[in-house]
């Protein structure tokens, strides 16, 4: 069975049409790259997913219609990290990390041991055990970033929804984290992670969906997906493509003579 199945969602924001017939189906073991340009609907697709964005279509998580499910059924099928990276507590790390087994249990309640045993493994897999002490509002951006995905990753979900995960990373970071994800893929559990950084992309996601002006332009391999001419139409970059002993290189070069979407030079 599909962990999440999506099929003709649109979305609309106010009167902007953000998403349009989407059709996504994602099933265990997958890592997905969810890419495209600034705007393309990215984060607006993983709060659909989540029944933060009004839409119409269908969105199954696991095996019920997510927008008639609790949040607390959500909450065990999904794992969400937002884009937004605020920590508004002064609580310590370990409380902070704590919160991703705090769905169905009283707010007071110590952890269980097993509860304990999925934070402190979290707490290694994001390498913020050292931090467990430290105020969370006193973390530097990427030590934040770490925390919060600590956070996620505690709440051992099957499905890992992650808005711009790599975002304020150091490449060590990057790297490991990237790694971690196509572990949880081996380990039959699926992410679905907005990525701008498509080098990491390349290297360690099995499957990459292209998300332009809210549709899916394209969805496979990346070896298949990340073509000159798909980054050149999407994006108007040109890029530096090769095959390498860690596998698929795709390096952003250079703005295309041609067109892409928004391009920074407003061409
Ligand atoms: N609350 C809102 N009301 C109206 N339009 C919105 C709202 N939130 C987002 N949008 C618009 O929806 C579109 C998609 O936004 P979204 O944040 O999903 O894009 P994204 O692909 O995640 O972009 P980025 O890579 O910049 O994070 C954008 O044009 C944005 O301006």
């Amino acid at each position: 069975m599909s962990l999440l199945a999506v099929r003709d969602l649109s979305v609309a924001l106010g009167k902007r049409a953000v998403l349009n017939g989407i059709d996504l189906t994602v099933e265990s073991g997958e890592c997905v790259g969810l890419i495209g340009p600034n705007g393309a609907g990215k984060s607006t697709f993983l709060k659909a997913i989540l029944g933060q964005a009004p839409g119409a279509g269908d969105i199954r998580l696991g095996d019920a219609e997510s927008r008639t499910m609790s949040a607390l059924e959500r909450a065990r099928i999904a794992a969400y990290l937002p884009q937004e990276r605020e920590v508004h507590w002064p609580v310590s790390v370990e409380v902070l990390v704590g919160l991703g087994r705090a769905f169905g249990r009283s707010a007071v309640a110590a952890p269980s041991a097993k509860d304990q045993a999925l934070i402190e493994a979290a707490m290694e897999r994001m390498a913020v055990t050292g931090l467990r002490h430290r105020r969370a509002t006193e973390l530097s951006g990427g030590e934040r970033a770490r925390v919060l995905i600590a956070r996620a990753l505690a709440q051992d979900t099957p499905l890992l929804l992650a808005d711009e995960p790599t975002a304020g990373l150091d490449p060590s970071h990057q790297i490991a984290l990237m790694a971690t994800f196509s572990d949880l893929a081996r380990e039959g559990r699926s992410v679905v992670a907005c990525l701008h950084e498509i080098s990491l992309a390349a290297r360690w996601c099995d499957r990459i969906v292209v998300l332009n002006e809210g549709r899916i332009v394209a969805d496979g391999p990346p070896a298949t997906v990340l073509t000159d001419e798909l980054m050149r139409t999407v994006y108007g970059v040109e890029i530096h493509r090769a095959d390498s002993a860690q596998g698929l290189v795709v390096l952003p070069t250079a703005l295309s003579e041609t067109e892409g979407n928004d391009r920074p030079d407003g061409a």
